[in-house]
């Protein structure tokens, strides 16, 4: 148990890297002829799952502070692989392993176990090779060789699936299409195509519901700065703009990251936030409640929801059923944590309406969700008395230097 008593922040934070980004940069390496370095990589639970997973897999890994050299293989050592607690990691790593023509099991743990496989089970059968779950959940079982050809698959539970087909696709025999529909969390796939191209595959997007990938393509060897992670970034800037003064560093505009789109709900909040080069800054600011559609970036309704509470007024937040199958059901997460704390938030439908008040004294259960750990530790900045925090240690799954973090800006 952590307890954060009401405090005003002040100071710099320096945000470590995506483990979006670092996650797939991992995978691509393992896949290229020859030696990738990832700098600056995060050395979260989930960037360290795809490490483990690429070692699994054959590559050489030498992991240095701030630096990871990776020479790629593709020969697995093991014919059970798992993916630590890393949902991209298995919708990712199973349609890789499942070009292979030798039998592998993939599975997890934690929350990882309850989360749904089925549609990867859909979307790679239908390209060749076969893939199995059990009951449409973990353990998964693979057999490639993947021919290739088309699969049609449903992106709107899930964009890691597409991720996982595209970053999969050159080692198929025959070309891939991939036709999509009612695609969500977009901006994800606007990453793993940077990324593979970065690595040295192109992939043919037409308007996010065909995607072309041609056979013949090799991955290759490509030295990556890792980007700061927008998605935790978004909790220090929150925390800047209801409770003090915070420059939060490492993170740009020009990123792909879904999550920067923080920047846009806290401007229409009334907050005040200014880009430098490099890092943002942001004040705390009388703010009003706002109306903001997360469909595409659902990892920010947790930081969105203390924003919300910090705001006069009743804010709507869209995209409620995005967040069923995440680290918790992050919805009924952030309604039932947030009520012990006094503040109302009502689900209709895929919306959700947070009343902006001063939360009050209480613990908050962290479901074992990294968000909703961070989440609950940036709310205690505004309330009334300390809050409660279960489980803190699970911040780790993307941002194990969270607490670290929030003490250096805490004003005691
Ligand atoms: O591709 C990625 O790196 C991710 C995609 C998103 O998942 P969905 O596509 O399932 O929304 C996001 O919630 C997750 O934290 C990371
Ligand atoms: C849902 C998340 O990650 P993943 O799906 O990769 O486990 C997250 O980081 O909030």
């Amino acid at each position: 148990m952590k307890e954060v008593r009401p405090s005003e922040v002040k100071g710099t934070v320096c945000i470590p890297a995506s483990k979006s980004v670092v996650q797939r940069a991992v995978a691509a390496a393992m896949l290229a002829r020859g030696t990738s370095i990832i700098h600056n990589p995060s050395t979260c639970n989930d960037c360290l799952a795809a490490l483990n997973m690429a070692r699994q897999l054959g590559a050489t890994v030498v992991e240095e502070p701030n630096r990871w050299t990776i020479t790629g293989d593709f020969r697995p050592s093991s014919t059970e692989l798992s993916c630590g607690e890393a949902g991209l990691s298995i919708r990712m790593f199973t349609p890789i392993v499942s070009t292979l023509a030798t039998k592998q099991t993939l599975t997890g743990h934690g929350s990882l176990t309850t989360r749904p496989m089925g549609g990867l089970e859909e979307a790679i059968n239908q390209l060749g090779a076969t893939c199995q779950t059990t009951n449409g959940l973990l353990p998964i079982t693979v057999q490639g060789p993947m021919m290739g050809g088309t699969a049609n698959i449903d992106g709107s539970l899930s964009s890691q699936i597409l991720t996982g087909l595209l970053m999969a696709a050159p080692l198929a025999k025959q070309d891939v299409t991939l036709n999509v529909a009612n695609l969500k969390s977009r901006p994800y796939i606007d990453i793993t195509i940077e990324v593979m191209l970065q690595f040295g595959v192109e992939v043919e997007n037409n308007s996010y519901q065909h995607f072309r990938v041609k056979a013949n393509q090799q991955y290759k060897p490509y030295e990556l700065r890792a980007e700061g992670d927008w998605s935790g970034a978004a909790f220090f800037l929150v925390a800047g703009v209801i409770a003090g003064k915070l420059r939060v560093e490492n993170i740009s505009s020009a990123s792909k990251q879904a999550d920067k789109e923080i920047v846009t709900a806290i401007k229409l909040a009334g907050g005040r936030i200014t880009e430098g080069n490099g890092f943002f800054e942001v004040e705390k600011s009388p703010l009003k409640a706002f109306s903001f559609d997360a469909t595409n970036c659902p990892d920010l309704f947790p930081p969105l929801a203390v924003l919300a509470a910090a705001c006069k007024g009743t804010t709507l937040l869209k995209g409620v059923s995005r967040l069923t199958h995440k680290e918790s059901n992050r919805a009924m997460a952030i309604q039932n944590e947030f009520a012990k704390a006094g503040i109302s938030v009502v689900i209709e439908g895929d919306e959700m309406y947070i009343k902006g008040a001063t939360p009050k004294s209480c613990t908050m259960e962290s479901y074992n969700d990294h968000r909703m750990a961070m989440a609950a530790a940036t709310l205690a900045l505004i309330a009334s008395g300390q809050i409660g925090i279960t489980t803190p240690e699970c911040v780790a799954k993307s941002y194990p230097e969270f607490w670290e973090h929030l003490e250096n800006v805490l004003e005691h």
